[in-house]
């Protein structure tokens, strides 16, 4: 896992390596400077093309101060440095990278109080006006530089953040932002990246080591937690020479109405795929014949009125309720009766959890360790409505630790907040993947984790990150402009032996 620092986290990590490399300071942002440049002259190669660097006078700025002399150095010949001087203070590092910068033939532009529409007809802005260091929204001659620099439309780099976004910590809406099309950051993704209010700041990300001290990052107690593949790797057993089918355990799917069938095939097929040594799904009769012809190794429970049969839920190793179940009356009883007769974890999505936004006292009910997989709106549904992202992150936390059960948050970086107040963030998955049915894929990965004795918290992270690596494998090298869910559940097989 890579624990994903907050601003104050990260200040602290750069402290550390200053003090224990050791490495001083003014070095450690050359480094930084350094990482900044190599990414980026190898993306921009044309050397003739305009580029004006605006700097704050803390560490960023004289980052920026260092990038535009190490641009120099590099033959970008028209470069144009803008210092923001809009307070006397300004930092050590900075000072020491201005002075340097001097000696150059660079030409240095300051603005002052109020100087906040300067000439501009560069091609491309390098943002070193305000990094980590933001402690407040923008105000004054920022905020109107920032104004002024988001009307020229440019090709914005940033360095480390887009200046006036935070690291962490909610982004106001109304805050003023600069818009990045690209930026380059130090170590590691700043966590507000992941979160979809970055969308309209933030085109692009790329982290660039800067050497911070792994084993001090990876010691910080961080309940923000980027899922690596090594994660996964170290959680997936590979199957047993002398296996059978009772060894992967048999897991039990209720889902689908007429209307909405193809939510069960999708789940139960993609559980088969996933591993599960048996699959039952227990579909209305009017699905049966689409569930024989769709996926032959499925096994069936037909249910009239959605009455169960009789038999002992106790002998599934798990069961997962809720793709294109609807919500009726009989729905609800039947979900009554699973969380009345069954102990063990389960699996709740889509229809599943529309029945417990609408019942809510049914929350208390779920077995210890089950996972619940909504979506935005069905997160939104259970747990009231979220004015962002953040601020959903920080109820998963509450409500996961209240109810202990893991909440699998969907999303293009989908987070699972675990009942301890771990918040898992996946990388893997892309929009290729936006259609319908793609989340009863997913329901059925993580049922057949279950099923076959990973712990909640095993199925959790490693059926989202297969589930998103599937789709990846996919779509990427094909340049696919779409998957489709069917397509994934059958890859999964093949995902899965990369990684044991
Ligand atoms: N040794 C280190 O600590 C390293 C720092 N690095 C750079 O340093 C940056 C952080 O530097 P600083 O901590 O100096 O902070 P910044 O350069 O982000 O900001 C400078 C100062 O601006 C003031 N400020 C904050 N919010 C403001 C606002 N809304 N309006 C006006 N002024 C505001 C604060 O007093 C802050 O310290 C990182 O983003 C990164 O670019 C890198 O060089 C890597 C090493
Ligand atoms: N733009 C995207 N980038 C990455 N993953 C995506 C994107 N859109 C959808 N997905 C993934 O696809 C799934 C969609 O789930 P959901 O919305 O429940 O679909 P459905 O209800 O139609 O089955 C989630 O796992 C989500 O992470
Ligand atoms: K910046």
């Amino acid at each position: 896992m890579l624990p994903l620092l907050t601003a104050p986290q990260i200040r602290e990590a750069d402290a550390y390596t200053i003090a224990h490399e050791p490495i001083s300071s003014i070095d450690l942002m050359e480094r930084a400077s350094k990482a900044f440049v190599s990414w980026f002259v190898n993306h921009y190669q044309d050397k003739q093309e305009t580029i004006s660097v605006y700097c704050g006078t803390g560490n960023n700025g004289g980052d920026g101060l260092a990038i535009a002399r190490l641009l120099f150095e590099h033959d970008y010949i028209n470069i144009e440095v803008k210092v923001a001087r809009y307070s006397d203070k300004s930092t050590t590092d900075f000072d020491a990278n201005f002075a340097r910068l001097k000696e150059l033939s660079i030409s240095i532009h300051e603005l002052d109080d109020g100087d906040t529409q300067p000439a501009e007809d560069a091609d491309i802005i390098i943002d070193a006006l305000l990094g980590s260091g933001l402690n407040k929204p923008l105000e004054g001659n920022f905020k109107s530089l920032v104004e002024y620099l988001n009307s020229l439309q440019k090709n914005v780099v940033a360095v480390d953040l887009p200046t006036g976004f935070y690291t962490d910590g909610e982004l106001e809406e109304t805050a003023t932002i600069l818009k990045a099309d690209l930026v380059i950051t130090f170590q590691q993704p700043k966590i507000n990246f992941l979160l979809p209010e970055s969308a309209p700041y933030i085109d692009c990300w790329e982290a660039v080591n800067i050497g911070l001290d792994e084993g001090f990052i990876r010691s910080l107690q961080s309940p923000y937690q980027m899922v690596e593949e090594k994660d996964v790797r170290a959680i997936l057993k590979p199957r047993a020479k002398f296996s059978h089918k009772g060894t992967y355990g048999h897991a039990l799917i209720i889902a689908g109405q007429a209307k909405t069938m193809g939510a069960a095939l999708l789940c139960s097929s993609a559980c088969v795929y996933a591993g599960a040594g048996l699959t039952t799904a227990c579909v209305p009769e009017s699905g049966l014949t689409a569930l024989n012809s769709y996926q032959a190794e499925v096994m069936a429970i037909v249910r009239n009125d959605y009455a169960l049969p009789d038999l002992e839920l106790s002998k599934f190793t798990t069961i997962a309720i809720g793709p294109g179940l609807g919500t009726s009356d009989d729905a609800l009883a039947l979900l009554q009766r699973v969380l009345n007769d069954y102990g063990k974890p389960i699996v709740i999505d889509a229809d599943g959890l529309n029945l417990l936004a609408a019942n809510p006292k049914l929350l208390e009910q779920l077995p210890a360790g089950s996972i619940i997989t909504p979506h935005l709106k069905e997160f939104d549904r259970l747990f009231g409505e979220h004015k962002n992202w953040w601020k959903r992150l920080q109820t998963a936390q509450l409500k996961a630790g209240e109810l202990g059960i893991y909440i699998v948050l969907k999303n293009s970086y989908t987070i699972t907040a675990t009942p301890q107040g771990t918040l898992y963030f996946n990388y893997t998955s892309n929009a290729a993947m936006a259609t319908g049915g793609m989340g009863d894929v997913l329901t059925g990965i993580i049922t057949a984790m279950l099923a076959q004795n990973y712990t909640p918290e095993q199925a959790s992270i490693a059926g989202v990150y297969l589930h998103g690596k599937a789709g990846d494998e996919l779509a990427l090298p094909n340049r696919l402009n779409v998957v489709l869910p069917g397509q994934v559940a059958a890859y999964l097989p093949a995902t899965m032996a990369k990684m044991l």
